[in-house]
């Protein structure tokens, strides 16, 4: 039997008016974090800054994302898989549009992000990225 895990690396990305930005992938319904699944011979921060680029098409500094732990939930768009994510945060200071796979592209302000349907990861690591976000004020 297929194992039952999707381990992703993924990135919780703060704009200049902190907020999050969220995406929405093509035929999907719920807002998750930009990032994916390692490639062969990736580490998180290879295979982050891979996908950060191919769905952004934005140049991250791996140098400037923080860990910030791992997290796991139901994966938000496949039935009875549970996703397993390596998640960083970190800073956005330009502007990008969505690319690839990316239908939408959202920024929610960090106290607010319910406004949007959420993928079930996004409610389970929120509280982890406040404190975070609030220990470097
Ligand atoms: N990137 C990402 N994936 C998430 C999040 N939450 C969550 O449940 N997932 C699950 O992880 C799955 C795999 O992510 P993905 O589709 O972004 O991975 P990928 O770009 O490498 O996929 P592909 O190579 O198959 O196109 C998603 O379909 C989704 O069900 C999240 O916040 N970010």
């Amino acid at each position: 039997m297929a194992p039952s895990i999707i381990r992703v690396v993924a990135a919780c990305l703060l704009d200049d008016q902190n907020q999050l930005l969220l995406v929405r992938k093509r035929n999907t319904q719920l807002f998750m974090m930009p990032g994916g699944k390692p490639e062969v011979g990736e580490d998180n921060l290879m295979a982050l800054t891979r996908e950060l680029k191919e769905e952004l098409d934005w140049e991250c500094d791996p140098q400037t994302l923080k860990p910030l732990g791992q997290f796991s939930a139901p994966a938000a768009n496949e039935a009875d898989m549970t996703v397993v994510a390596d998640v960083f945060w970190g800073r956005i200071d330009q502007t990008v549009f969505p690319q690839a796979e990316i239908e939408q592209l959202e920024r929610v302000p960090l106290g607010n992000i319910d406004r949007l349907p959420l993928a079930p990861l996004q409610q389970v690591l929120m509280p982890a990225l406040l404190a975070a976000y609030a220990s470097e004020q």
